[in-house]
């Protein structure tokens, strides 16, 4: 898809997540192309910063950062998302800095319960929506060498508390209560509600049903909420 010559809603990805792309592809949103921040965002926590305050604060940056960039065509709609694992002392865990950090977490996670909290922001420099979800999960007991050989995999790197649901350590998940897709890095359905806010659906929807405003979610003028 092009950027919109008619000002129709178009979603941009303020996200260099393969994840988050993913997802929203596999939900079936067009995505019009990456909307790159003006500058470097700052992702260190604040000192004593609650984890579900933290991804609120660091998704609303991301959007900020990528909207501050111009040359955005007229209707693009920003999307930007953050996601922190909160061990089980509460603590806030966010990509490992090297393999012995991604071996430090994963033995903190091992046999306990944790919680993976993501937040997702989505606006146009005029309007910006929020969302934040959390899930709880219950690793298995995880072995020194299991902890060794994931970690040599390279897989746990570019991940908040050094592993993927979605990969590898989708083995050690013994349980979980929430949203897999929110723990992958984006809340689908919180995320569905939010895009609709600012006219925007999966493709599959199709523009008649916009047009109709016969959905569930409605088209409403995003200002008009709270
Ligand atoms: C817990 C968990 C996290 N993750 C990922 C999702 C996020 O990409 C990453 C957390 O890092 P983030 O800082 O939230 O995101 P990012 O730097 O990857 O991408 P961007 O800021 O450009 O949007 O951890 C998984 O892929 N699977 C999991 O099970």
């Amino acid at each position: 898809m092009t950027p919109d010559s008619d000002s129709r809603p178009a979603l941009w990805l303020a996200s260099g997540s393969p994840r988050r792309r993913e997802l929203l592809e596999q939900a079936g949103f067009l995505i019009a192309g990456r909307a790159r921040p003006s500058g470097e965002v700052d992702e260190s926590l604040l000192p004593g910063e609650r984890p579900d305050w933290a991804v609120l604060r660091l998704a609303q940056a991301k959007l900020e950062a990528a909207l501050a960039a111009s040359s955005l065509p007229a209707g693009a709609v920003l999307l930007a998302a953050d996601t922190l694992v909160a061990g089980p002392d509460g603590r806030p865990m966010g990509k490992p800095v090297d393999a012995a950090d991604a071996e430090a977490m994963l033995a903190t996670l091992s046999g306990q319960w944790h919680r993976v909290i993501t937040a997702v922001a989505v606006g146009t420099g005029q309007v910006q929506r929020e969302a934040v979800v959390e899930s709880r999960l219950r690793f298995a007991r995880l072995s020194p060498e299991t902890i060794r050989a994931y970690v040599a995999t390279g897989e746990p790197l570019d991940k908040a508390g050094g592993y993927g649901l979605q990969g590898r350590a989708g083995g050690f998940v013994e349980a979980i209560d929430g949203d897999c897709s929110a723990v992958i890095g984006l809340p689908l359905s919180a995320t569905c509600r939010l895009l609709a806010m600012f006219g925007i659906r999966p493709a599959w929807m199709g523009r008649g049903d916009m047009e109709r405003g016969d959905m569930d979610r409605g088209d409403m003028d995003p200002s008009d909420t709270e």
